[in-house]
């Protein structure tokens, strides 16, 4: 294919760029300036991938006004118009070549061909130019399998290759060791632990004005049966169609076992579940007594639909990552002033989250109390123990693989900065996150059975009201589920320390707030009922 972009016409096609996409960045989702007007674009680096038609332009643009300045990663095709289309959503606009003829500008993660090219770019390895290319030893990196994009409005754009690879292009970058790579090989070099192996990475060099910044991760693709948001959903709406749902038992904390806890082949059946004896069963046929009323003393109920030794199993496998990460990298005991500065940095946050969300203020005194017992906690000399963490966790961050539950996206909150990120906390935060996921699938699963987004189910009739107990009734009972097989598998069981579960799943929940506020308003509803719950003392059992 004859060269469509050659290095002469990067420059004039960057420039044509810098036009062109203020207005395109602010339809990203990856975007964080979103509610702004087109934000003014730099373009700071500028590499050709390859030069055929189409051609393949590598872009890192300064957006924002001064002071406020982010960076994102751009993939450009370029293509003669008229000698094939682009993908469909795709274009950004239209430029021209050195002899005036039109060039088509487009997302090239959209385009298998361009994927490959940057593939075999990734796998070829080198340094030398503005972007550089890197393999883990021994990485094996197929070239020749079909790119397809799974998801191009997420945090970042993931980049299949049949079902071996999967190459996460870093949207909105930060500059230092990334979370994602540092972790993902962390936990590689810890060996037998639920998490994708990583392969290769991009990073620009060192002439880079922010310094040596991550563009890119190559890692393992984990063929699964589906995510765990869509896993629980799924079954969750099923239970609630069908109308028939229960409580949960044995709520009790579980002493933390020590070490050990493999979460070994396939998952457990309810059977050998059974005979280890711990915590809440699947019932086929239970007496309600939830210790919120959930489900009404005394009613009979039916099973939950099959997913509670699927939410024992990711406690188990969450623990195991904990333990690889406290093994892998830093792991220690806060002093007591350190314990006082964590409390402190869960109020810094609440009160950055009340500035952009009124809603919050009626919950801010409680929640701060709630940060105060925490420190008072650490006063009593209780050592608070801290560890790298996932970070971000949550149902869709963790994928059911035939073998078992396999964590992804060890990112951390991709609107945090970076050292905020890589700081060592305590593991019941990623806990926390996961139980208040199961709150919104839970949610989630109600809004699809009762035809209404969330935002809308006040008033409920009998039968939505009725549902929402069972709603309420799954969630309870696949928390328990999880922190049961977290403990389990060696993790602290979360149901010891009350306070400070509470004070993560409130500091969660407010983050979440933010999130949907920014994001998906109609979502809303979901975590602010857990803060208002948080707040005024009812934890959600766990
Ligand atoms: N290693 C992997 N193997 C298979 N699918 C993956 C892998 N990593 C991510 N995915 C899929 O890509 C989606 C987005 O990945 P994620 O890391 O969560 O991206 P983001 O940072 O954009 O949120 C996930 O929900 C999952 O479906
Ligand atoms: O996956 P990301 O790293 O992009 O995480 C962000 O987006 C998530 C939503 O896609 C958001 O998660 C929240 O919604 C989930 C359901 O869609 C739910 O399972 C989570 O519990 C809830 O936090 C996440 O917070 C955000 O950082």
């Amino acid at each position: 294919m004859s060269a469509v972009v050659d290095a002469t016409d990067v420059e004039r096609l960057t420039a044509e760029l810098r036009l062109l996409l203020p207005g395109w960045l602010t339809g990203r989702r990856w975007f964080a300036g979103k509610g702004h007007h087109a934000p003014p674009v730099e373009p700071v680096l500028a590499d050709l991938v390859h030069s055929g038609d189409p051609a393949l332009l590598h872009l890192v643009v300064r957006a924002g006004q001064a002071g406020h300045e982010e960076w994102y990663q751009l993939l450009v095709g370029v293509r003669r118009a008229g000698t094939g289309t682009v993908p469909d959503g795709s274009l950004i606009g239209r430029g021209a070549d050195g002899d005036g003829s039109a060039l088509l500008l487009y997302e090239a993660t959209e385009d298998p061909e361009l994927m490959s090219r940057l593939l075999a770019r990734l796998a070829a390895e080198g340094t030398g130019g503005p972007v550089e290319y890197h393999r883990l030893p021994d990485a094996d990196v197929p070239l020749g399998l079909p790119a397809r994009v799974l998801t191009a409005e997420q945090s970042n754009t993931s980049v299949a290759f049949g079902d071996r690879l999967m190459l996460k292009v870093l949207r909105r970058l930060v500059p230092g060791p990334h979370p994602e790579l540092e972790m993902l090989t962390a936990l590689w070099r810890a060996g037998d632990v639920p998490s994708a192996r990583p392969l290769a990475w991009a990073q620009t060099s060192d002439a880079f004005p922010a310094g040596r910044t991550t563009l890119a991760v190559l890692q393992q693709f984990v063929p699964s049966l589906g995510d765990g948001w869509a896993l629980a959903t799924a079954g969750a709406a099923r239970v609630f169609r069908s109308d028939q749902a229960g409580s949960g038992s044995g709520a009790g904390c579980r002493a933390s076992q020590g070490g050990g806890g493999r979460q070994g082949g396939a998952l457990p059946t309810d059977d050998n579940a059974a005979r280890r004896g711990a915590g809440p069963r699947e019932p086929g046929m239970i007496r309600t007594r939830g210790p919120e009323g959930v489900a009404g003393e005394g009613a009979s109920v039916a099973p939950f639909g099959g997913f509670t030794e699927e939410a024992r199993a990711l406690g188990r496998a969450t623990a195991e990552v904990h333990s690889a990460l406290a093994r892998q990298l830093d792991s220690r005991a806060l002093t007591p002033a350190e314990a006082d500065e964590l409390a402190a940095g869960l109020t810094r946050r609440l009160d950055e989250a009340v500035d952009e969300l009124p809603e919050l203020l009626p919950f801010a005194g409680p929640l701060r109390d709630i940060h105060r017992s925490l420190r008072s906690g650490a006063d009593r000399g209780r050592p608070l123990l801290v560890q790298r963490v996932h970070g971000d966790l949550h149902l869709g961050q963790v994928l059911r693989a035939p073998h078992g539950w396999v964590l992804i996206d060890f990112e951390g909150e991709p609107g945090h900065p970076l050292h905020e990120r890589r700081r060592l906390q305590p593991a019941v935060r990623d806990v926390a996150a996961m139980l208040r996921s199961f709150d919104y699938a839970a949610h989630h699963a109600l809004s699809e059975v009762l035809g209404t987004p969330p935002a809308e189910h006040a008033p409920l009739g009998p039968r939505g009201a009725r549902l929402a107990r069972r709603a309420s009734a799954w969630a309870v009972h696949n928390r328990r589920a999880f922190s049961a097989g977290y403990a389990e598998a060696g993790g602290t069981d979360p149901r010891c320390d009350p306070v400070l579960l509470r004070a993560f799943e409130a500091d969660k929940a407010v983050y979440e707030a933010v999130y949907e506020a920014r994001n998906r308003p109609e979502w809303l509803p979901i975590p602010l009922e857990a803060v208002r719950r948080l707040a005024h003392g009812r934890t959600a059992a766990a």
